[in-house]
């Protein structure tokens, strides 16, 4: 167990994007998205990134060894749930989440008037106020228009080991 006041996580993840699918990020589904992820869940690549941060800020892996794209249980899956479980994860070792870091890279459609949607979904998960929440969109500059990657941060404190 670690006795670390602090711990940083980070997690990435991509999807392929087609038409005639949804795209959901952050749990917020995006409106007027004419390309939407291809996947085994619900295809939530800030979900997974959010999940992926908090596991790995304390070296207990990565999604896809709680929640394995060959499992037909998790077909369609919400991500929110993958969450869930990476925050109990990370809660039972005595953790919390401080502050999170997102960046999303999608050339279409643009994310800016969906921000602060998005910072209260993914900070009403974690249990964080929206302002513990960054959220950053970049475009491909056109190099993956069928793609969407997205990059998170976390910081993750032992409450009680640093003055508040
Ligand atoms: N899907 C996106 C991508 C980007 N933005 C915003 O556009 C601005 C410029 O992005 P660059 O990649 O050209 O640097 C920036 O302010 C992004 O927030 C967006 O809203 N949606
Ligand atoms: C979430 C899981 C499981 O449904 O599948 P995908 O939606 O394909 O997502 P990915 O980020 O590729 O990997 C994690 C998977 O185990």
């Amino acid at each position: 167990m670690s006795s670390l006041p602090f711990r940083i996580g980070f997690g990435e993840d991509a999807h392929r994007l087609e038409a005639g699918l949804p795209l959901v990020l952050g749990g917020v589904p995006i409106p007027h998205a004419e390309l939407g992820a291809v996947a085994h869940s619900d295809g939530d690549a800030v979900l997974h990134a959010v999940a992926d941060a908090l596991l790995s800020g304390l070296a207990l892996g990565d999604i896809g060894q709680y929640f394995p794209d060959t499992a037909a249980e998790w077909r369609g899956m919400d991500s929110r749930v993958i969450v869930q479980r990476a925050l109990e994860l990370v809660r039972a070792r005595g953790y919390v989440p401080g502050n999170v870091a997102v960046v999303v890279t999608l050339d279409r459609p643009k994310l800016g008037p969906l921000r602060a949607d998005i910072a209260r979904s993914v900070a009403g998960l974690l249990n964080l106020p929206e302002s513990e929440v960054g959220v950053s969109f970049k475009t491909s500059e056109g190099l993956a228009p069928a793609h969407v990657q997205t990059r998170v941060t976390a910081l993750l404190i032992r409450p009680g080991s640093v003055a508040p």
